[in-house]
């Protein structure tokens, strides 16, 4: 395979002004409202990407995707380092990019296409296919700055899809389109996978990454900080936004709740097992049952605890969830230190790999905490199905003699 995008130590930064407070302004004896910090929105990046590969950018808001797409595309330049292109490129930026509001559907059609390298006969020629496939046929002749946001996404998608790219970059703006839209265009991106051509896509729709990426490249505050299969990458998104997320609830809590009223409890281990015996990361086989057995230590006696557990796929979908209040399973009083055993019998997952996650909430649901990625284990399968339940479904012919 060759490489068809290679980036190499590339870093942007931007300039942010803010505004001074009037203590800043005393203290410099300024005149000047405004202050300017330099900001790194991506740091020392390298990255090879191969023909015939997609590629998931992923990350937190404000991570860098975009800029990094932008400068893929050609559309920022780098302040170190450099991307080096082969192929012809066709790209599906921010809402509008490429597109002049003040010309029609038509003329930006024949803009943009001609920008993206074809000329006027290849235009005429696929003209009609591009506002076929856009849908918006009736509004081709309007200037672009009365489209709504989905209408430009439609005309926009069309022509970067016409063009013949090589390498198509496509950020999040797909989710504007409506669903039968979006559906489309997921297909012609399948379509594009099958003729080897190479996509790198921003998105926050982390099922879609697995579901169409090779590859995930994850950033953060303008670094990558994993890059590899989307299995491995969105676990550990995950893990960091759960993170993120039990930290953001832990400062809420210590503004509404100053002094701690709230109780520190948490699960302090977890392991799986399977009924045969098997521990760490267990494999089961034709149906055998599972142990959860975990450890929760509390500060203080809590009464009316609820532990949930879940079991969820690996594009993070819970296939299953349940609690011991839903199982009507009494849990006494917490003390400092308590073990737990929940045993699944007859499990009927598909074969596949899978997560435990767990959950400790006070009766009224407040969440005390939370574990998403607490074990993996897989199911094996014995080859006569697909997908995440096991059934045992029986074929029986009604009548051969139809023909
Ligand atoms: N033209 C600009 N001027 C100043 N700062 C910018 C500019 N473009 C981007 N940034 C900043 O660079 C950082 C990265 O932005 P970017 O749009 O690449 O993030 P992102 O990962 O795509 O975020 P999101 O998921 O929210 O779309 C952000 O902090 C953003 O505010």
């Amino acid at each position: 395979m060759t490489t068809v995008v290679q980036i190499e130590d590339l870093s942007k930064h931007f300039v942010i002004r803010k505004e001074k407070s009037l203590k800043e302004r005393v203290v410099n004896f300024s005149r000047s409202k405004l202050h300017k910090e330099e900001f790194w929105a991506l740091r020392d990046i390298n990255l090879e990407i191969s023909s015939g590969t997609t590629v998931g950018l992923i990350g937190p808001n404000g991570s860098g995707k975009s800029t990094l797409l932008k400068m893929i595309g050609g559309i920022l330049q780098p302040d170190t380092g450099s991307v080096k292109i082969r192929g012809r490129l066709a790209a599906l930026l921010e809402l509008g990019a490429g597109f002049h509001p003040d010309l029609t559907g038509r003329e930006n059609v024949y803009l943009n296409a001609s920008i993206l390298g074809l000329s006027r006969v290849q235009i005429d020629k696929y003209f009609d296919a591009i506002v076929d496939f856009s849908g918006i046929e009736k509004f081709i002749d309007t200037q672009v700055k009365f489209y709504s946001s989905g209408m430009y996404v439609r005309l926009a998608f069309s022509v970067a899809v016409h063009v013949d790219p090589d390498i198509l970059l496509v950020d999040e703006v797909l989710a504007v389109g409506d669903e039968p839209f979006q559906r489309k265009c997921l297909e012609r991106i399948r379509q594009f996978q099958s003729e080897g051509r190479t996509i790198v896509l921003v998105t926050h729709g982390l099922d879609q990454v697995a579901e169409f990426c090779d590859r995930a490249v994850v950033l953060e505050k303008g670094h990558i900080v994993t890059d590899g299969s989307p299995r491995t990458a969105l676990r550990l998104l995950r893990a960091d936004f759960e993170e993120a997320r039990q930290e953001e609830r832990e400062r809420a809590l210590e503004v509404i709740d100053p002094g701690r009223a709230l109780p520190r409890a948490q699960f302090t281990g977890i392991a799986l097992a399977s009924e045969s015996g098997q521990t760490g990361h267990p494999v089961l086989t034709g149906g055998e049952g599972l142990f959860i057995a975990m450890q929760i230590e509390s500060e203080r006696t809590l009464p009316d605890c609820i532990i949930e557990i879940g079991i969820a796929n690996p594009l993070g979908v819970v296939v299953y969830a349940t609690n011991t209040k839903m199982l009507e399973a009494q849990v006494p009083p917490l003390g400092s230190v308590n073990k737990y055993n929940v045993f699944v019998p007859k499990q009927h997952l598909g074969e596949g790999d899978y997560s435990v996650q767990v959950g400790l909430t006070l009766a009224d649901g407040t969440e005390l905490h939370r574990v998403p990625e607490a074990g993996q284990f897989s199911v094996d399968g014995d080859g006569r199905a697909r997908g995440f339940i096991r059934l045992d479904p029986r074929f029986s012919v009604l009548d051969a003699n139809a023909v």
